[in-house]
């Protein structure tokens, strides 16, 4: 398998509309999306878009452009993040999200090298499958697989 683009880091929040005011105020963020509700990751879900016109590192501007953060808060006790905000109750971040061309492909590829996946393959927030695989077999860093949207997407 091939690696490919940084999609978005999770952020787990007890608060999406605190971090928010936050990435605005303190951060200067001025992209972010409207939540939204995704009953199905039992998240309340938005986007923070980090444009990187910092024209230091063109490789590595070029690695990273459009690289968002995911602020994440639970819908309910039931949330997957439910028990991460128990432990960490102020938040912080929760997972790392890569792209790749062939969703199914990946699957194999980490279940070939045993790595443990968790749940299904689902469609995540932005409309592509993902599956996520557990931090323990991931050097410590809970990891979502997202297949590349497709150009007009
Ligand atoms: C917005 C939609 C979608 C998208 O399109 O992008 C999303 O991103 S949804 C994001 C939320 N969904 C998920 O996270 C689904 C996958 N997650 C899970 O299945 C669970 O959260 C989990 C990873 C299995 C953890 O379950 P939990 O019950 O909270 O904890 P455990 O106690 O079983 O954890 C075992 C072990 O792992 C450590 N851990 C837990 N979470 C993380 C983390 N985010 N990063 C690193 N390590 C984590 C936890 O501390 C335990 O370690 P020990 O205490 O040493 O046993
Ligand atoms: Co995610």
């Amino acid at each position: 398998m091939k690696l490919g683009r940084l999609n978005h880091i999770g952020v787990a929040t007890p608060s999406i509309a605190d971090s928010i005011r936050y990435y605005r105020e303190v951060m200067g963020a001025t992209e972010i999306t409207e939540p939204f509700d995704l009953p199905e990751q039992g998240v309340k879900v938005c986007f923070v878009s980090t444009p990187g016109e910092t024209g230091v590192n063109e490789a590595l501007h070029s690695a990273l452009n459009g690289t968002q953060i995911e602020l994440i808060e639970p819908l309910n006790s039931e949330s997957p993040i439910a028990g991460f905000l128990a432990k960490n109750p102020a938040g912080g971040q929760h997972h790392l999200c890569y792209e790749v061309p062939d969703i199914a492909a990946a699957r194999a590829w980490f279940e070939g090298l045993g790595k443990r996946i968790l749940g299904s393959t689902r469609i995540g927030a932005h409309g592509t499958p993902i599956f996520f695989l557990h931090p323990k077999d991931m050097m410590g860093q809970l990891t979502e697989i997202m297949e590349t949207p497709k150009a007009g997407h």
